[in-house]
């Protein structure tokens, strides 16, 4: 089995609904995607000769995924009052909003499906909240 490896990071903001301590707060991190896609079969001509997918396709269709979120405010459906929601996009803020709490977890299942709706076979995706806390998500 081969396994190739990248990554790329975004800036966001969120908070988690319904927690008890101080990430309940809206805070930001830097986030960043690890990436394992996976095959056993290689490509035998052209361009692409020895190889699954050439790094630079495979990174920027991550890339491409990941800065979908950059500078946003990620927030779980149903977690702020209608009339808070309505004042922060009011302001042009960007927000966006999902139909789980955004953890690391989650966050990781998320990109893993993305990328696979965008045709790899994705191995695994480690998503690391700070330097120290990642949370992988496989099937
Ligand atoms: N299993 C998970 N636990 C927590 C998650 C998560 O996604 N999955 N997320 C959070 C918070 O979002 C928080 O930002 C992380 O907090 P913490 O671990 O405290 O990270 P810090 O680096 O800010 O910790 P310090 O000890 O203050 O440096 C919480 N838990
Ligand atoms: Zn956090």
């Amino acid at each position: 089995m081969y396994i190739l490896k990248t990554e790329h990071s975004f800036d966001a903001a969120h908070f988690l609904y319904g927690y008890d301590g101080k990430c309940s707060n809206i805070h930001g991190h830097r986030w960043r995607v690890v990436l394992e896609v996976c095959t056993e079969d290689l490509q035998e001509d052209g361009q692409n000769r020895g190889m699954y997918v050439d790094f630079g396709d495979l990174k920027r269709d991550l890339r491409e995924c990941v800065d979908a979120l950059d500078h946003c405010l990620i927030i779980e459906t149903g977690s702020l009052k209608e009339a808070t929601l309505a004042a922060l996009e009011s302001e042009q803020f960007k927000i966006l909003q999902f139909p789980f709490r955004p953890t690391a977890e989650n966050m990781a299942k998320y990109f893993h499906e993305k990328m696979q709706q965008a045709g790899y076979r994705v191995k695994r995706v480690t998503v690391y909240e700070t330097p120290n806390n990642a949370a992988c998500y496989e099937e």
